[in-house]
């Protein structure tokens, strides 16, 4: 039987400026393909929890939206604010750098440390190290700057050091009986995965002319025996775009929606049928283009 004595829950914070890693990590942690990943800086914007579960442990992570200061919109500066938030409402951080890299954006996280739990600082993308002699320097100089808890150089893409990471965090969490059940992965709902994962595709495979202001709506998502028939919109702004996201025959749109498909399909672990339409905001439904991706053969 379970009991508070023998068994460990804690809430983990992922947090560290855009780019650096942070949704890989958390994905390579517990190793589903839960959180949107891309080249391009800044693609996380909703709290993330990403559950861990084993007999005695259950690590609860919460990934959060790359911390930046160069933009001032509304959106930013709520996101800089989730990253206060969450740092106060967990029991662990895990404060993501790249290896040779600390920048004016890494400081200002930095200073935003609690210094009453304990920050574990996880040195991402080694393996882009050619030399890995210099890291010893690096790591020198980085445990000048906080008392952190632990230092652990990893590289997330590769899952290198990765169970050495969840020992450390393991010897951290709290005594505390399990939040959520065993077979949770996440908290969010899966209508809420489908989005973020066609939205990770569209911002891989179109070029930067789509601007984060491109959003994808789930319009319908339904369970026909183990089949799940989501139907979804890329909203743009402007026709330029939509012609951008569609390209020549509709190429670029149905790789979207098939690689969008194929993740979902793991994820869930049954077939998807999914439609993806691509609208302009002023909302002409008419005037938008049907794709259809068949789920099974
Ligand atoms: N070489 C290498 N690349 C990595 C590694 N981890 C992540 N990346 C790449 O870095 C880029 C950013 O990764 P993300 O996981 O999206 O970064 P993030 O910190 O969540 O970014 P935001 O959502 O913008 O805050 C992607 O192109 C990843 O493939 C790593 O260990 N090695």
């Amino acid at each position: 039987m379970i009991t508070h004595t023998n068994h460990h829950t804690g809430y983990i914070a992922i947090v560290g400026r855009p780019n650096v890693g942070k949704s890989t990590l958390l994905n390579g942690l517990i190793k589903q393909k839960i959180s949107i990943t891309s080249r391009k800086a800044q693609t996380t914007r909703h709290r993330i929890n990403g559950i861990l579960t084993d007999q005695q442990f259950q690590f609860i992570f919460v990934d959060t939206p790359g911390f930046q200061n160069q933009y001032t919109n509304q959106l930013n500066s709520t996101m800089n604010r989730v990253v206060t938030q969450s740092i106060q409402d967990v029991d662990i951080v895990l404060f993501v750098i790249e290896a040779m890299r600390f920048d004016n954006r890494d400081h200002l996280i930095l200073k935003l440390l609690p210094a009453n739990k304990p920050v574990i600082l996880v040195i991402n993308k080694i393996d882009k190290l050619a030399d890995k002699k210099r890291l010893l320097p690096f790591l020198e100089e980085m445990s000048r700057l906080f008392t952190f808890a632990a230092i652990i150089p990893v590289s997330a893409a590769k899952k290198n050091q990765l169970p050495v990471l969840i020992d450390i965090i393991r010897s951290y969490l709290p005594e505390n009986l399990p939040l959520f059940d065993e077979d949770t992965i996440t908290d969010r709902n899966e209508r809420f995965h489908a989005a973020e994962l066609l939205r990770e595709k569209l911002f891989r495979l179109t070029g930067e002319e789509i601007p984060y202001s491109a959003s994808v709506v789930i319009d319908q998502f339904k369970l026909d025996g183990h089949l799940r028939r989501i139907s979804a919109a890329i909203i743009v702004e402007k026709a330029n775009q939509k012609a951008i996201i569609i390209g020549k025959n509709g190429e670029n749109l149905k790789t979207i929606a098939t690689q969008a498909r194929k993740d979902m399909e793991r994820l869930f672990g049954d077939k998807v049928f999914l439609e993806v339409w691509v609208k302009i905001r002023n909302g002409w439904a008419d005037n938008a283009t049907i794709l259809k991706t068949l789920g099974y053969d």
